[in-house]
């Protein structure tokens, strides 16, 4: 059962090894309903392997994952419903429109198709894709096709969201609308847990930064903490600092006249 004061999304000694690499190292973190969670670390350190973990889709982990107070391995499916996802890398249908791919998603989170419709046109508008809507999402540039998959994430009306690189592939313009609904949807209650290389979104819209790396949590706490804590400038600043990472320049003047060599 959900408790009235257990954290939305909480991870316990979470480990995960790939063929024997491990990857999560004994992941620790409590999160309370509400918050924007700006997950971050270098490539490859296993924000997505989290993100997969939390959502039921990864096997094979260690420790103990709970969303909405329950333990994930043995709630059930239901919570799934209360979880909206938008994954780094996305297999859209593409042979189907964007109407039938919206309420195709919509009744996958219970929701029926007339609502679905409905609901999905008035978002498509909203993102000025009106025209679009029935267009098979296979003629559609990448920054489309990311916010088909934004709109389908929210359809259902989520209490939790986990957007992994959600802004891939969106013009500055819809990078500002997006950033303005990320702190609407906080301010009406939701929790968002977001995964980005993008620096300077992240300092923005972040209420906690944490940042993954080795494995487990180097860093955990508002811009401004974490600014206090280590004396930087910006995010990205601070990042290079946390992650001990300072040879940019050497890596691309090497970089370069490796290229020069013919
Ligand atoms: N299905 C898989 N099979 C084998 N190895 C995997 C698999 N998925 C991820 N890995 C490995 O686990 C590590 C973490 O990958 P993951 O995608 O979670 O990192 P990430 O932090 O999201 O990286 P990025 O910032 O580059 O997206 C990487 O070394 C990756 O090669």
């Amino acid at each position: 059962m959900e408790t009235e004061h257990a954290p939305i999304l909480s991870m316990e000694k979470l480990t995960m090894s790939y063929s024997g690499t491990p990857v999560l190292k004994g992941v620790n973190l409590e999160v309370e309903s509400g918050q924007v969670i700006g997950y971050i670390g270098p490539n490859g350190a296993g924000k997505s392997t989290t993100v997969r973990i939390l959502l039921g889709l990864q096997q094979g982990y260690g420790g103990t994952a709970r969303l909405f107070g329950e333990n994930i391995k043995t709630s059930g499916i239901a919570y799934k419903r209360r979880i909206g996802y938008v994954p780094e890398t996305a297999e859209v249908y593409d042979m189907l429109t964007a109407r039938e791919y919206l309420v195709f998603t919509g009744g996958c989170y219970g929701l029926d198709a007339v609502k679905a419709e409905k609901k999905g046109q008035q978002l498509m508008n909203q993102f000025g894709l009106a025209n679009v809507f029935d267009t098979r999402l296979s003629s559609f540039s990448k920054g489309m096709r990311q916010k088909v998959l934004i709109i389908a994430s929210l359809l259902h009306n989520p209490d939790l969201l986990f957007f992994d690189e959600p802004l891939s592939g969106l013009d500055a313009n819809s990078v500002l609308v997006f950033k303005e609904i990320l702190a609407k949807l906080a301010e009406t209650g939701k929790t968002v847990f977001y995964s980005s290389h993008i620096m300077d979104v992240v300092e923005k819209i972040s209420d906690r930064i944490v940042l993954l790396y080795d494995g487990q949590i180097a860093a955990d706490g508002s811009f401004e903490e974490l600014n206090a804590q280590n004396k930087e400038g910006s995010l990205e600043d601070l990042f290079n600092q946390l992650t001990g990472f300072h040879q940019h320049a050497q890596i691309a003047e090497d970089f370069v006249s490796l290229v020069e060599e013919v």
